[in-house]
Formats: structure tokens, sequence, C-alpha cells
């Protein structure tokens, strides 16, 4: 295997399409009509980068096939939460450049909520419990430690910060107060109901899936507005039960949930990442000369470093799906 990183930066230059945005490591296009020009007005382009984030840094060495990886899981978790939500994916017929790791989807009107929800204590929740006894507003019995299992899912939403800033947490009620008491009440029942069938499926396979984002979002049309037009919405006036609430941008990944293995879960200790713990390992080891409190860029990732993280990836996706990985076609 010659992996070919796809890296530049996490969002190259692609003929025929205009970068709207550039995550950390994704990018979101706008196709152009090739006779005039103009911004196709109904898809975007969702294009998933080799790289990969530790320590809030975004480092300079590529994982092979990330991008790959990360893009054929998500499609298929779509298709195992079809029953729950209609998603917003029209086709992976996509411009070979980024062939396996981009997806054209539908443009939607994009609720400003992160839907979060927690299966397990960690991290930012933990914290919050330590302090609080609650998260987001919601009591938690006494006695939870680092990796605890909640008695159900949790919705713990915090708005979407401007780019590279963390998202701040929210309560339900200012979550109402954004979209609507009825569309906080569908995406936060979503949100749940997404994570605990993805940990149904995921326990299955010996793997946890501690906590993820999702994104919603409403077809423009469906709000009366034309393509083009990105005036405010009232999204208290909008109804639930009349306009579909879509699933966007990623579901149920390891960049957008904490993924551990099932075999080494033990509350009380910080748990292993599936997908990241060899490379946090490396960084954080005397071999990196690295010091993460430094706010210096992490160094170059060695060859053994890259190559056993995207293993990690793709166990990840063939235990999860039960599919062989086939780098750069979609599945
Ligand atoms: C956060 C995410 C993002 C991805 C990649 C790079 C930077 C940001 N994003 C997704 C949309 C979006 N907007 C309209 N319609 C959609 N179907 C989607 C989706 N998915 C806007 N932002």
């Amino acid at each position: 295997h010659v992996p070919t990183a796809h890296t530049p930066e996490a969002a190259p230059q692609l003929p025929g399409h205009e970068l709207l945005y550039s995550g950390k490591v994704r990018g979101l296009y706008a196709p152009l009509d090739p006779a005039t020009g103009q911004r196709d007005q109904e898809r975007l382009l969702l294009v998933a980068s080799d790289r990969i984030s530790a320590y809030d840094h975004v480092l300079d060495t590529p994982i092979p096939d990330k991008g790959s990886v990360l893009t054929q899981m998500s499609l298929w978790w779509f298709d195992q939460l079809a029953d729950l939500a209609p998603h917003h994916v029209i086709s992976t017929d996509v411009p070979e450049q980024v062939a396996g790791r981009a997806v054209y989807v539908r443009r939607l009107r994009m609720l400003p909520v992160e839907c979060v929800a927690r299966a397990f204590l960690t991290g930012g929740g933990l914290a919050e419990y330590a302090a609080t006894g609650t998260v987001s507003g919601v009591p938690l019995p006494e006695g939870l430690v680092d990796g605890s299992r909640l008695p159900e899912p949790v919705f713990t939403p915090s708005t979407k910060a401007p780019m590279g800033e963390h998202d701040q947490p929210i309560s339900f009620a200012e979550v109402e107060e954004l979209v609507g008491p009825r569309l906080a009440a569908r995406v936060r029942d979503l949100t749940v109901a997404i994570l605990q069938r993805g940990n149904e499926i995921a326990a299955d396979r010996g793997i946890l899936i501690a906590d993820t984002k999702v994104e919603f979002g409403i077809d423009p049309a469906q709000l009366g507005l034309g393509d083009g037009a990105d005036e405010e919405i009232d999204w208290a006036s909008v109804d639930p039960d009349v306009v579909d609430v879509v699933l966007a941008d990623e579901v149920l990944t390891p960049d957008s949930s904490r993924f551990w293995r099932a075999s080494e879960w033990a509350p009380g200790r910080t748990q292993t990442s599936y997908d990241k713990q060899v490379l946090r390992d490396w960084l954080t080891s005397p071999a990196s000369g690295w010091d993460k409190a430094s706010d210096t860029p992490p160094p170059t990732l060695p060859d053994d470093v890259v190559e056993l993280t995207r293993a990690r990836y793709v166990e990840a996706y063939e235990t999860l799906t039960g599919r062989p990985f086939t780098a750069g076609t979609p599945a």
C-alpha cells in the first residue's frame, strides 16, 4: 500500500468549485455552473482532508486515507440512521481529486446550535459535573467519575463559536431561545436517539461512542426562502412536524465523536482514544521533543505513528461496518 496523502492544506483548490468554508480538517465548496460560473445554489461539496488534529493543533503530517475512511463511515451511519432522520447526502460521484473523501450534499439552512449528546461522562461534561453536579442543567447521579456511563444519553448543546474558538456550552432553555421550543425539543430528541442507536450498533462491535456532535438543517424551500436567500430565519416559527429536520455534516465519526474500545473501558481514569491514542502518546512522550503546554506547533510525525494511526481508522471502519476499506472509492 503506497499511501497517497491529501493534505496540501485542509481545503485545496478544486476546479469548478468555490471554497466557502474551511474547517480544521475539512472544506465546504459550492459547485460552479460551468456555463455561467455562478454558484450552484442547491448543492454543496463536503470534503474531508487527511489532516488530523490533536491538543487543539492541526498536525502538518497527514494520515493517508483518513478523509476517505471518515467519509465512508459517515455515509454508512447515514444509512443506519435513515429511519430516525432524513440526511443531506445527494451523491458520492465527486471530482477525482477528492474521490472517496467527499460528498455532494443538499444545501440547507443550518440551525445555529451544535447538537452534542453524551452517553459517557468525560472532558468538558465531566468538569461541569464535578463543579455543579449537573451537565447542561441536567442533574446527574452522585459519584460519577471520568468515563462513567450515564443512565441515558444527555443532550449537552453548545453555541457555534467562530472558527478556531471553542464552542460554549448552553442550556436547553437557551436552545429554546435560539430556535424555539419545538425545534429545540426535536433536535434534542434526535441527537439523543442518534447516539443511543449508534451505541447499540457499536456495542455489538466492541466500540463505545462516549459522545457525539451532529448538525441539523432545513431545506430553504420548506422555509419559503429562495435558494440563494440568506435572510434571517425566525426559527421559532418553524414547525418540525411540517418541515423535515435534516441530519447534515458528518455523523458518528471519530472526528465528531469520542470512540473508545469497549475492552479498554475503565471508569475512574482517562479512557484511551480508539483512533488518536497512538498519536497522543507519541506527542506527549520524550521522543517527540514537544511540550503541549508550549503552544508551539507539534513536530512532524514519524512514519510508524502515521501508519499505526491510519490502521486505527481503517480498523474502526471495518469493525463497525463489516466492510473492507477500499481507498479512494465510495463503498
Ligand atoms: C460545519 C460544517 C463545515 C463543514 C466543512 C467545513 C467547514 C464547516 N458546515 C456544514 C454546512 C452546511 N451548510 C449548508 N448545507 C449543508 N448541507 C451543510 C452541511 N453539512 C455549513 N457548515
